[in-house]
């Protein structure tokens, strides 16, 4: 947890110096109000000097209203400090994530990369927001106190000191047991937020399949597991308040038993005793700082543990330090022996592919669910590395160049559309900021999706609900499609989404897609023959491997897996086809 407060903190020394001259303005005028008070009692009550009394106790007032500003002051930039660190780190956790590689994102995946960018986030923020101040005023409010009482009374400080270590001791003991209960209550939380998506993303086919209660029990069963484990942890601090009270508390009354005797015995005078125990009272209460900041700090240290777990993390794939620039690409795709498998997995689920995707040509991927297509589109984007083999773009092996170039030459549209919250354009526009509204226009058109918008109102600018839930399948696909197409890459790839569209929508789609892309590199993924039958090459994947490369009509003659796939869709050659 140091290291990362050291890291970001390093980086507001402007409000930090602030924070540290009004908690030391504050601590010091804390300080001088116990001898102040002493002052007037010895002075002026016992003497019965009224005009001392009002005197000196304006000045205290003063003083008082001073240690008040600065307190505010200090708890302003402390308070500008915790939010612009906490803001700081979610922002570096959602930036360094977008740069995952899919392999990374596995690692994590998405409920507790949620959690460590918000829960944990704030878990450290209530540490810092109370641990800037008290870092600072409790060493010079605690330790000033102790030397003016020690002034003021030996003996009755060793006894504070006593009390003061009890309580350390078995402080440090319970930190160190709550450690581990707190981490295990942030992964229960992960699980939860784990559910919870799934329970919001899935509860249409919840409610299709009656699942409710059952869905409910499950959640409610991690719940009861969160809570438990909560609780347990929070227990384990609970005492933090209630040892320390009791332990002030107790040495108080000593003190003042002890005291009482001492004033007897005119060893010391009760105005003397009455500023001892104004400094007790104030070394307490940095005590009580310290507690409050104790209580939250185990939960802290797991919460930045794990959101610095994310922020080290080594990006699995890493641009090289020389990189070979991309310009002048035509589009060229060579697979070179490349296979695959994904971490953990023992067998690869690619192997040995060969094939070359030439410009201006479209190169189809067929194969049935599970043989690895999506795999292969996502090795081109090098959102996987390859294990073996190499992919070249025009001769260059894409692990040579820099990953923002690679994807730069690509435009893809995935095989589940994804749409954000905003309007029409600017969720096409995801394909290429600079593109103009003829342009979008354009790519709607290609996509077939121009009509669809412009019966909604607002047309372009139409807003689109979160995800797209309100629109169909089909037409999510076709914006998808539309994003793609407006990017105008050298290569671009259909990643199995025509799936949702229409025979006749399909065709046309395919039509339009062939006449605009006639000198990129196109590359279609795709269940249903009739969607990939004119490609110029089509490739039959089984099981990760490339049993039959072709076109159409050799695939029918030579290749029987193909011709399966054929016989399980009924499909009659080219009888619906219009292209
Ligand atoms: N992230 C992953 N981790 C481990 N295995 C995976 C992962 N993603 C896919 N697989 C496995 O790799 C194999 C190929 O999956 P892939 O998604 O490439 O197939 P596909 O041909 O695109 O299937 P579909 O047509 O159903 O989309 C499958 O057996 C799948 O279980």
């Amino acid at each position: 947890m140091i290291s990362l407060l050291v890291r970001y903190l390093k980086d507001y020394r402007l409000p930090m110096i602030l924070v540290f001259v009004f908690v030391l303005s504050q601590a010091a005028a804390q300080l001088y109000l116990p001898s102040m008070m002493g002052d007037i009692i010895e002075n002026g009550v016992a003497q019965g000097n009224t005009p001392y009394i009002l005197t000196s106790g304006a000045w205290m007032l003063g003083v008082s209203l001073f240690a008040a500003i600065c307190m505010v002051a200090s708890s302003y930039y402390s308070a500008y400090v915790t939010a612009s660190f906490t803001s700081r780190i979610r922002a570096d956790v959602f930036d360094k994530v977008k740069d995952f590689s899919q392999t990374d994102f596995n690692q994590f995946g998405a409920a507790t990369l949620l959690t460590r960018s918000t829960t944990d986030a704030t878990q450290m923020q209530i540490v810092v927001i109370n641990g800037l101040r008290s870092l600072l005023l409790v060493p010079i409010t605690g330790v000033g106190a102790l030397i003016m009482a020690f002034r003021e009374n030996v003996m009755l400080t060793l006894l504070l000191l006593v009390s003061f270590l009890i309580t350390t001791l078995i402080i440090g003991f319970t930190t160190a047991r709550s450690m581990p209960l707190f981490k295990n209550m942030q992964q229960k939380v992960d699980r939860l937020n784990l559910l919870m998506k799934e329970k919001l993303t899935g509860v249409r086919a919840i409610r299709a399949f009656n699942r409710q209660d059952y869905e409910t029990e499950k959640f409610e069963e991690a719940n009861q597991e969160g809570f438990a484990t909560a609780l347990k942890a929070n227990y384990a601090v609970a005492f933090f308040a209630p040892l320390m009270q009791l332990m002030m508390n107790l040495t108080m009354v000593v003190i003042l038993w002890l005291g009482s005797q001492q004033v007897q015995q005119q060893i010391v005078s009760l105005g003397g005793l009455m500023v001892f125990i104004q400094y007790v009272l104030m070394f307490m209460s940095a005590l009580g700082l310290v507690s409050a900041l104790l209580m939250a700090y185990p939960q802290a240290a797991v919460s930045a543990a794990r959101v610095k777990e994310v922020l080290d993390m080594d990006f699995s794939i890493q641009d090289p330090k020389e990189t070979v620039a991309l310009t002048d690409i035509t589009g060229k795709i060579t697979f070179d022996k490349v296979s695959f498998g994904y971490s953990g997995a023992e067998i690869n689920v690619l192997e040995q592919l060969n094939f070359q995707a030439e410009p201006g040509k479209i190169t189809a991927i067929v194969g049935a669910t599970g043989s690895g297509k999506t795999t292969l589109v996502n090795l081109i984007m090098r959102l996987y590395e390859v294990s073996q083999g190499a992919i070249k773009i025009d001769g260059i092996d894409i692990r040579d160049c820099a990953q923002q170039d690679l994807r730069n030459m690509i435009a893809y549209a995935p095989q589940e559309s994804v749409l954000f919250s905003g309007t029409v354009l600017d969720n096409i526009r995801i394909g290429n900021q600079n593109a103009s509204e003829e342009e979008v226009q354009k790519a709607l058109a290609t996509a077939q999706a121009l009509d669809f918008i412009n019966e909604r109102e607002g047309q372009l600018l139409s807003t689109i609900s979160q995800g797209g839930k309100d629109l169909s399948g089909g037409q999510r696909q076709r914006l998808s499609i539309a994003r793609a197409v407006v990017k105008k890459a050298p290569i671009t790839i259909f990643d199995d989404c025509f799936s949702a569209l229409d025979f006749k929508t399909d065709s046309l789609v395919r039509k339009a897609i062939g006449e605009e892309f006639s000198n990129q590199t196109v590359l279609i993924v795709a269940q249903r023959i009739s969607t990939i039958k004119n490609a110029d090459l089509i490739l039959v994947l089984d099981n990760g491997a490339i049993v039959g490369q072709g076109r159409h009509d050799e695939l029918i003659r030579e290749c029987a897996v193909y011709q399966e796939i054929l016989k399980s869709q009924s499909y009659s050659d080219g009888k619906e086809e219009s292209l």
